[in-house]
């Protein structure tokens, strides 16, 4: 078994260990039928593994592999429910080409039409992100870090924030659109945003990269950080394959949300393994008290995201950052010595004294601020003190 180091659990598969991202196959985070061409020439002890066929010729070959295809599939989805996950991956077919009508009166379990609006972004994604990945290999993405300049310290500033002002060190949101609220701001210079920001007293700065759905971009990333904003920078993705982890260090981010509602606990485990290796802090995003038991069981986590929006609905409720830290998750987060951030929702003072009373150390904040003509003015607004040093 090359690059596979023994599977098996009752309800899916988990690797003993996690072997080197060279070694790895992409099985559990990409199913795409160029991944699978990738792994046949790879990784041919893996397919033998997985069919135990001898494909007769090519034809037979293709359509071994559309079934394998579609197995490995369903396995992964398997997997993730198994852990509560709702949000499927794409089926390899694809969604049908046009939609007919809103998400309430779509066909609901057809298998190939996305559920809502997250899944709908996990499936775009997925096309994406092979198409990028076909552009820039990971191993050229390999040879460009080498040379990278180092990372900043993202957990690090959040606590210097909190020690400064004994308030929630601020992640601040360079965010041009978002699709529950649309567009949030017509003259969107993420640059001079960004700057106001750290004028104003932000420890970090939270930068959407997602095109589609946000308006976002590398590039507003890379623009970012090559303009000397100092303040470390997350990268604000959908991540589904760790070619996005990568790819978000050379653009220069020094930190990278991994959504659990998104990712399997195997997943999570080796992609912070990759960011650990590349010097990215990690922020893992929960939303309901399953997805927050399952982040606390993994090892190496330093901070913790509590999402008060919906990713599903768009529901908002900043009574969720208290839910979820009462009680003994709440112990076992100060056990740990894990930094927790309340993210969406905060427009007021009060708001994020209540979430600072819940127990947060930091705030992610996008909405409230970026809206106003001067976004600086807007972080002394949220916290209804100026903030800069
Ligand atoms: O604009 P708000 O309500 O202040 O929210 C900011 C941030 O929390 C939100 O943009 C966010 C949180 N998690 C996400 C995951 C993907 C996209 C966006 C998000």
């Amino acid at each position: 078994m090359e690059g596979l180091v023994s599977m098996k659990t009752a309800s899916g598969i988990s690797f003993h260990s996690i072997p080197s991202p060279n070694q790895r196959p992409n099985f559990f985070l990409r199913r795409s039928s160029m991944d699978l061409q990738h792994r046949r020439f790879h990784f041919p002890s893996i397919r033998a593994q997985q069919s135990g066929t001898i494909f007769p010729g090519k034809e037979g070959e293709e359509d071994s592999l559309k079934v394998r295809e579609w197995e490995v599939g369903m396995l992964q989805n398997e997997v993730a429910a198994s852990q509560g996950i709702r949000i499927r991956r794409r089926p390899p077919s694809g969604p049908p080409l046009h939609y007919v009508g809103p998400f309430e009166f779509r066909l609901q379990n057809e298998g190939n039409t996305p559920r809502n609006i997250l899944e709908e972004i996990v499936w775009h994604k997925d096309v994406e992100v092979s198409q990028m990945k076909e552009k820039k290999p990971l191993l050229s993405l390999k040879k460009v870090i080498e040379n990278a300049p180092p990372t900043r310290d993202f957990v690090g500033s959040l606590k210097a924030a909190h020690l400064r002002t004994g308030l929630p060190g601020l992640i601040a949101e360079v965010k041009k659109a978002s699709p529950s609220r649309g567009i949030l701001r017509e003259n969107f210079d993420p640059v001079e945003i960004a700057r106001a920001y750290e004028k104003g007293g932000a420890a970090c700065l939270s930068v959407l990269t997602d095109e589609k759905y946000f308006k976002g971009s590398f590039e507003n990333l890379e623009a970012i950080r090559n303009a000397g904003v100092k303040c470390p920078l997350l990268c604000k993705e959908f991540v589904i394959d760790a070619w996005q982890i990568y790819c978000a260090r050379i653009k220069g981010a020094d930190a990278i949300l991994l959504i659990a509602a998104v990712l399997p606990d195997l997943d999570i485990r080796y992609m912070i393994k990759i960011c650990k290796m590349l010097g990215l802090a990690a922020l893992v995003e929960v939303h309901d008290e399953r997805e927050m038991d399952r982040v606390l069981g993994i090892e190496g986590i330093e901070l913790i995201g509590i999402n008060n929006r919906n990713l599903e609905t768009f529901e908002v409720d900043i009574s969720n950052t208290k839910k979820l830290l009462e009680g003994e998750r709440g112990q076992m987060i100060c056990k740990k010595d894990i930094i927790v951030v309340g993210e969406s929702g905060l427009f007021t003072p009060d708001d994020v004294a209540y979430v600072q009373e819940a127990g947060v150390k930091a705030v992610l904040v996008g909405e409230s601020i970026v809206k106003q003509s001067d976004p600086g003015k807007g972080i002394s607004g949220l916290f209804g003190k100026d903030i800069s040093l």
